[in-house]
């Protein structure tokens, strides 16, 4: 098939090289040059373990690159893959999508389309309910254009994580494809059906409508997010009975209705989407007259997490004017990613206490001096708690499970773990978050 993808970003690109890899020819449209020539040269313009080769393999081949939206002229369908970022007050701003779905009108009114019928376009954005349908496929009926005779429009979101998207994308839990037309239901099967038959056919595909779609998508990550919240708030029960939270994990995921995923609590969750879906769903029930209690509080519990790691660095220490590392700066490990990360009211806690900061990240620390180009940046964990009087461990990258002769060489060893990481020992003033 031949497919366009608008916005070459963490999902536009992997999508497009991952249908490429799959055997499509797949055009990425996007309005920064640095990224579309990046594509074509066979450079991935972002960091994914295994994308690189993909985009090495096929970019200027299979997967092209453009700035010009005539491009999809030549395809029979288009997916958006453009932000969807929040407004101040949370709820969801859609100029990028609305740009991108009127620059579509004007590309399909402007010129013949090369394919048989109407052109789907697809939202692959997350976006709330009706966006689609309300929002999109107005923009693009504005240059002229009839819904169902020049155009389709469909929603088929997205699930993959970032440090893991390309294995997520090839091997996905479900596919969703929200339509409401039979031509557009098959071009989605068309689409998938090498993914499938690589993933031996078995992936679940959920035929929905366009708007039960993009509330998919939103109920999947805030379910995720308050699983999250709601074991961080039974551990935080746990560590005021002394009782150890994971080990109460351990055992609930044992039972197939909870689930073993996503019950590693800590000092909470953070990244490009949890926090923005869940402000943007809030936002738009509240719009709606309805309140969501549960959400809310989950919201509201992840903000104070990070509050409770440092209270019980307050039971330690005094951090005023003290030397305090704070280990791990990404949202999660795998990822330089430090938008909405557990790191940043950390570092503002401490600053508001009089701390003298000194940060170490294996891949986050130059996005990180960008935000706070005034405080220390260590070159390694070592060197962080080097004559620390106090640190706090905020990601749970791997190399911090082997520290262990470098507490020593804190003026005070007292480690407090946000992420159940670190090693309990001897000589150590160890405080887990939960446990
Ligand atoms: N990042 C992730 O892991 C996931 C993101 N999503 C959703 O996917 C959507 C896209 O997210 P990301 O890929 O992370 O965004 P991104 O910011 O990485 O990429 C967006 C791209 O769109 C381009 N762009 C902006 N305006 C444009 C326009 N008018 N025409 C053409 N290109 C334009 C930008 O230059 C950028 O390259 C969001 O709705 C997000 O919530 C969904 C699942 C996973
Ligand atoms: O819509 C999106 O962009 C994506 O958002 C999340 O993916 P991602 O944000 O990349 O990372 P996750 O692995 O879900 O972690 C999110 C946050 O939750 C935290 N977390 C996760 C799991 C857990 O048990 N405990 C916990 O605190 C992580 O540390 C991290 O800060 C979802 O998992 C993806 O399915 C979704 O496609």
């Amino acid at each position: 098939m031949n497919v366009s993808i608008v916005g070459s970003g963490y999902v536009g690109t992997t999508v497009a090289a991952c249908l490429a890899d799959l055997g499509h020819e797949v055009v990425t449209i996007d309005i920064d040059e640095d990224i579309v020539d990046a594509v074509n040269d066979g450079e991935s313009p972002i960091h994914e373990p295994g994308l690189d080769e993909l985009v090495a393999e096929h970019g200027g081949g299979r997967l092209r690159a453009s700035t010009d939206y005539a491009e999809i002229l030549d395809t029979e369908l288009t997916m958006l893959a453009l932000p969807t970022p929040s407004n101040d007050d949370g709820s969801i701003d859609l100029q990028f999508m609305e740009a991108g779905a009127a620059s579509i009108g004007e590309a399909l009114a402007g010129a013949e389309n090369a394919t048989e019928g109407p052109h789907l376009v697809v939202t692959k954005s997350t976006v709330v309910p009706n966006t689609t349908e309300n929002r999109l496929a107005a923009r693009i009926a504005d240059a002229g254009l009839e819904r169902g005779t020049d155009f389709l429009v469909a929603s088929n979101p997205e699930f993959q994580r970032e440090g893991t998207a390309v294995a997520d994308f090839l091997n996905p839990d479900k596919l969703v494809f929200g339509t409401d037309d039979d031509r557009a239901t098959d071009l989605l099967h068309d689409l998938y059906e090498p993914l499938r038959e690589a993933a031996d056919g078995d992936t679940p595909v959920v035929e929905t409508g366009i708007a039960e779609a993009e509330m998919i998508k939103y109920a999947n990550n805030t379910f995720l997010a308050t699983k999250v919240s709601l074991i961080n708030d039974i551990g935080n029960i746990c560590k005021e009975f002394g009782v150890d939270a994971y080990e109460v994990a351990d055992a609930i995921g044992l039972d197939d209705r909870i689930g073993e995923q996503f019950l590693r609590s800590g000092v909470g969750w953070g990244g490009s989407c949890f926090p923005k879906d869940t402000d943007a769903i809030i936002a738009a029930a509240r719009e709606r007259g309805y309140d969501p209690a549960v959400l809310s509080a989950a919201v509201e519990l992840n903000d104070t997490q990070p509050e409770r790691l440092l209270s019980l660095l307050d039971d330690h220490v005094d951090v005023s004017g003290k030397r305090i590392a704070v280990l791990g700066l990404a949202f999660k490990p795998g990822t330089d990613d430090i938008r909405n990360t557990r790191a940043v009211p950390v570092i503002e806690g401490l600053q508001e206490r009089g701390a003298d900061i000194v940060a170490y990240d294996p891949v986050a620390t130059e996005n990180m001096r960008e935000r706070y180009p005034d405080i220390e940046y260590a070159d390694s964990a070592a060197n962080a708690l080097a004559g620390a009087s106090g640190a706090v461990v905020v990601t749970d990258w791997d190399e911090f499970a082997a520290l262990d002769a470098e507490f020593d060489d804190m003026a005070n060893p007292v480690v407090v773990d946000g992420r159940r990481i670190i090693e309990r020992r001897d000589g150590l003033t160890y405080e887990g978050l939960t446990w």
